[in-house]
């Protein structure tokens, strides 16, 4: 990987309850920061917006790996996105001496956002719109944290696939892509890791139900970026340390989603 493109990097919700894996994710990217790589954070918190609508009496319905999201249950999912898992990320930044701004889409024009589909409630589309804020965050030495919660032109707010978030901000800042999951990235139908993904080879592994769910929508956002940018996208784990360590390495990791 050459080290003058921006890295962004992506984490599912699954890290915010590792501990470990939190302190081994920031410690990586004071690394990356040590060798001169500028890195984005986007952060998901599937599993905590699960959680806090357990907890209000709500309950969680996905469509093909997305989330319906009734407006009545926006207030709840922009807290456990916006705010519990973005500060808990802080947090963690902050105790390897990485010094951080806890953004979501909704900051600095940086994309526009509309509803996707009315049948999926408040989830948003998003486009990339302006660089301007993250270039002048990522000069300044500081790690953007940011979350998948974006707004309409009017002000609503939406939820948007933190792995359709991180392809929108790669396309934005030209970056290299890197989806960190709680697996060591896409599996076959025995379990066995995959290293190399094309657009053939994705849509028929989908149509097997060997790919599904959020993979389904991992790897379908991976191939955007791979063909947008015309460079691959990596699935990868952040619990493996061995990943982690390679990715510093500026190494191939995980699956390769290829252009
Ligand atoms: N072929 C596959 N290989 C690996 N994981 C898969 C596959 N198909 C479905 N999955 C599921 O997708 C999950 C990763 O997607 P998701 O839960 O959205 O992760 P994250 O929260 O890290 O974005 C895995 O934990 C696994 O349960
Ligand atoms: C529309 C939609 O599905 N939004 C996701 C946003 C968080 C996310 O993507 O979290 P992970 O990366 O941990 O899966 C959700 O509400 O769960």
């Amino acid at each position: 990987m050459s080290v003058n493109k921006v890295l962004v990097l992506k984490v599912g919700g699954a890290l915010l309850q590792c501990e470990m894996g939190m302190t081994r994710l920031m410690g990586t990217i004071a690394k990356l920061f040590e060798s001169g790589q500028q890195v984005v954070l986007v952060h998901g918190g599937g599993c905590l917006v699960d959680e806090q609508l357990k907890a209000n009496g709500m309950e969680t319905v996905k469509l093909d790996g997305l989330r319906v999201t009734p407006a009545e249950q926006m207030p709840i999912i922009a807290g456990a996105l916006a705010g519990t898992s973005n500060k808990l990320l802080q947090g963690a930044a902050a105790k390897a001496g990485v010094v951080s701004m806890g953004m979501s889409l909704c900051d600095a024009n940086m994309v526009s956002a509309v509803v996707k589909d009315e049948r999926l409630g408040m989830v948003g589309e998003v486009s990339p719109k302006d660089a301007a804020a993250l270039e002048f965050i990522l000069a300044q030495g500081w790690l953007p944290i940011i979350s998948s919660i974006a707004m309409t032109d009017e002000g609503e707010l939406l939820n948007v696939n933190a792995d359709q978030a991180a392809s929108v901000l790669a396309k934005l800042l030209g970056g290299k892509l890197v989806l960190l999951s709680d697996v060591s990235g896409v599996l076959d139908g025995k379990g066995s890791l995959i290293d190399s993904l094309s657009r053939a080879q994705i849509d028929e592994l989908v149509k097997l139900g060997v790919i599904e769910k959020g993979m389904k929508v991992k790897v379908e956002a991976a191939l955007e970026v791979a063909e947008w940018l015309g460079q691959p996208v990596q699935v990868a784990s952040w619990r493996d340390s061995g990943q982690m360590a390679a990715l510093i390495k500026g190494e191939a990791v995980g699956t390769q989603i290829q252009p």
